[in-house]
Parts: structure tokens; C-alpha cells; sequence
């Protein structure tokens, strides 16, 4: 009863998930809640399983045992695509289409008018700076302004959940920054909550709650402050040290 209550209660509850491919186990049982309006950071190194375990909250990919609940819906659930931004780690964007066309691809599919479609564009547009390179063809865009328009994608349904794997890798310090406040703004005013996995160290201080992974279960978790004191360390850096490194 109680898991029930809470998982309603949180924007995603994921109670004892598994997952192994042919004989290797990439998620051991693991359980996670994530508070509603909240950025959650999940960190861990290269193959710890922070990719797979998004899949599985996205509904992309199936858990083997354990149940994932978001916004107290079971996954999977077609209701919740529309709830979810979603923005991956490999860019899946038509590279013979312009941004813009892009956008009114994603747009489109979500159903929204012409008039709504104009304003989100050129709001999702705005926050990755892209407004002037909008009508480029995306096989003329960096790398940097794929992840940006990838960004700006998961952005354009003004979704309830971003679900964000390394979204600012290949994106300039200042742009970085920008991304963040918006980030921060998006959860403050207007209620969202953000799953954002990275690997940099002042991003994970600008979570709520984090989450640390290692191969395939989370080994520590809590406030950016509370990780500080559980391992007596001054910076962000050190708490990953004292785990144990590799991070
Ligand atoms: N479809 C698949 N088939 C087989 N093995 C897979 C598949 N997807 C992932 N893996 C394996 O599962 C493990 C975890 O991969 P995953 O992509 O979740 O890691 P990650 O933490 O996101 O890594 P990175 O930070 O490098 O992106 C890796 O050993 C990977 O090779």
C-alpha cells in the first residue's frame, strides 16, 4: 500500500528493476524514487548502466523483473509519451531536414496547432540558441548544434518529465550555463521534473538528489551536501574519489 502511495506520489518510482543482456546482468535489483519537481542526476562511469536504465523509464526498453511507475502510470504506457522529454545520448534527428523542419516533425506529432507549434519552436529554439540556424539543413549543423537541437526536440511539448542522457556534452561553457538556468527555471515555475545524467562534476552539485551507479546498482545517493558529509570531502570531485574513483 505504501509503494503505491508513493509511487503516485513521486514523478517516477522504479521498485527492484533487472536487467542482463544474453548472461550479463546490467541492472542488478534496483529501486529509485524521483520527488516531482525535482533535477535528479544520475552519475556513473562509462558502461555502469545509466543509458539502459533511462530506456527503461522511457518504456523503450523492457525491464527482465520489477516494475517502473511514472506519474503513476505503469510503463509502459502510450499516455506517457507525451509526458516524457526525452533526449538521447546518440542524436536520432533528420540530418536532411532543416532544425526547423526538425522541430516541426516532433511538433507536429504531438499534435499541436500551427500557432502553438510557431511558439514552441521558436522558445525551444531560443534556449539552445539556435534561432539563427534554424533554417540550415542539420548535415551542415556541429556536433555541439546537433545536441542543441537534440535539446530542443526533447523541449518542444513542454513535457512534464525531461529525461536527459549527457545533454550538454559538446555545448560551450556559457551555453552550458544558460541550459541550466532554464533547467532550474523549468523545475522552480513551471513544476517539471528533470533525470539528467552527466559525468561533470559542478553540473552534479546543481542536482537536488543524486544518484551514483556502478555496475548496474546505485552505490550512494542523496543531496549534493549530504554526499559532501557522508565522505568528510570539500568538493564534488573528492566524494567521487573517496568512493572509490573511476567515475
Ligand atoms: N542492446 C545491448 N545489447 C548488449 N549489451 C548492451 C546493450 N546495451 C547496453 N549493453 C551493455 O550494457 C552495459 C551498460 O551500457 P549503458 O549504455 O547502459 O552504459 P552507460 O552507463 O550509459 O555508459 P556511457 O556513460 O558510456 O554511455 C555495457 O556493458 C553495454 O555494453
Amino acid at each position: 500500500m505504501t509503494e503505491r502511495v508513493s509511487g503516485l506520489q513521486n514523478a517516477i518510482h522504479i521498485q527492484d528493476i533487472s536487467k542482463a543482456f544474453k548472461k550479463k546482468q546490467v541492472i542488478k535489483p534496483l529501486s529509485l524514487q524521483i520527488e516531482r519537481e525535482s533535477i535528479y542526476g544520475l552519475l556513473g562511469p562509462s558502461g555502469c548502466g545509466k543509458t539502459t536504465l533511462i530506456k527503461m523509464i522511457v518504456g523503450m526498453m523492457k525491464c527482465d523483473a520489477g516494475e517502473i511507475t511514472v506519474l503513476g502510470k505503469r510503463v509502459p504506457d502510450a499516455s506517457l509519451l507525451a509526458e516524457i522529454g526525452y533526449m538521447a545520448q546518440s542524436d536520432a534527428l533528420y540530418t536532411e531536414l532543416t532544425g526547423r523542419q526538425n522541430l516541426e516533425f516532433f511538433a507536429k506529432l504531438y499534435g499541436m496547432s500551427k500557432s502553438e507549434q510557431k511558439m514552441r519552436i521558436e522558445y525551444a529554439a531560443e534556449i539552445v540558441q539556435l534561432s539563427n540556424d534554424l533554417d540550415v539543413s542539420v548535415f551542415a549543423y556541429s556536433g555541439g548544434m546537433k545536441r542543441r537541437l537534440s535539446l530542443a526536440i526533447a523541449l518542444i511539448q513542454n513535457p512534464k518529465i525531461l529525461i536527459l542522457d549527457e545533454p550538454t556534452v559538446g555545448i560551450d561553457p556559457l551555453l552550458k550555463q544558460s541550459v541550466w538556468k532554464e533547467l532550474e527555471r523549468l523545475k522552480k515555475e513551471e513544476q517539471k521534473t528533470i533525470l539528467i545524467t552527466t559525468h561533470v562534476m559542478d553540473e552534479a552539485e546543481r542536482c537536488d538528489q543524486i544518484g551514483m551507479l556502478r555496475e548496474g546498482q546505485i552505490i550512494a545517493s542523496g543531496t549534493p551536501v549530504e554526499l559532501k558529509t557522508q565522505y568528510n570531502a570539500i568538493t564534488f570531485d573528492e566524494v567521487f574519489l573517496k568512493i572509490g574513483g573511476g567515475f
